[in-house]
């Protein structure tokens, strides 16, 4: 099975825990467009359910293959959030926010009653912290931000490369309207004091740490599917 059927594989597999009636957070990337294709045709069979989506990219999308949406302000409560992730450890903490949507996708996750990850099993790590953490900050006082970050980091013993995520030749900007710095500090044993740390600077507006979040991980490998819950 290649990636992009790993992918399909988990989508279908999570897609069961969706029933008609639900109120669902729908995830960004690769792995949730996925989700989205199936979900869309579930729908056009009758499944009535209403979407909140966690960026533009995944509204148009939803909007294209007839997903009915919601907004969060319509809609504050959600049953059931489904979405990719960058990375997943044990305990189902995640990085996220590869595709730039981590803050809408922590705030809907955070109004859902309950979070399904799905992924391919190159996503399962021991630790966290192979894949760049990104941090979406504000615009003003880039500088002064990327230093308390550089600080925040060395005082938890971590330091590396922490870069402006750029596209065409311009800085990426979030549906927020925010930048991205991607920390390359490798591995990251205490995610949740460099959470804290960096929930502490004001120009850090979120970052792609998602710490007690996901319920339950649904991995597509090359021998099937397996599920998992968090150690904790
Ligand atoms: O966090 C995300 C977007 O902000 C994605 O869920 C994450 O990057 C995984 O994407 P993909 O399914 O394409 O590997």
């Amino acid at each position: 099975m290649d990636a992009k059927a790993m992918k399909i594989e988990a989508a279908r597999a999570a897609l069961e825990h969706v029933t008609s009636g639900m109120r669902l957070g729908i995830g960004t990337g690769s792995t949730a467009e996925e989700f989205v294709r199936l979900l869309a045709v579930k729908v056009a069979e009758g499944m009535k359910i209403i979407g909140v989506p966690t960026s533009e990219r995944t509204a148009a999308l939803c909007v294209q293959l007839g997903v009915p949406l919601s907004t969060l302000e319509e809609t504050p409560e959600l049953d059931l959030t489904i979405d990719g992730a960058d990375e997943v450890d044990a305990d189902l903490s995640l990085i996220k926010g590869g595709g730039g949507a981590l803050l809408r996708e922590k705030i809907v996750a955070s109004a859902s009653a309950k979070m399904i990850v799905i992924a391919d099993e190159s996503k399962i790590v021991d630790t966290l912290g192979r894949f760049p953490l990104p941090i979406e900050v504000n615009r003003f006082g880039l500088k002064a931000t990327e230093t308390a970050v550089r600080k925040a980091a060395a005082s938890l013993g971590l330091s590396g490369p922490l870069t402006l995520r750029m596209t065409g030749g311009e800085p990426f900007v979030t549906d927020g309207g925010h930048l991205i710095l991607d920390a390359s500090f490798g591995r990251i044993p205490d995610a949740r004091a460099l959470s804290d740390a960096l929930h502490a600077i004001p120009g850090v507006v979120e970052h792609g740490l998602f710490l007690g979040l996901a319920d339950l991980a649904v991995i597509a490998g090359s021998t099937g599917i397996r599920t998992l819950v968090p150690a904790r």
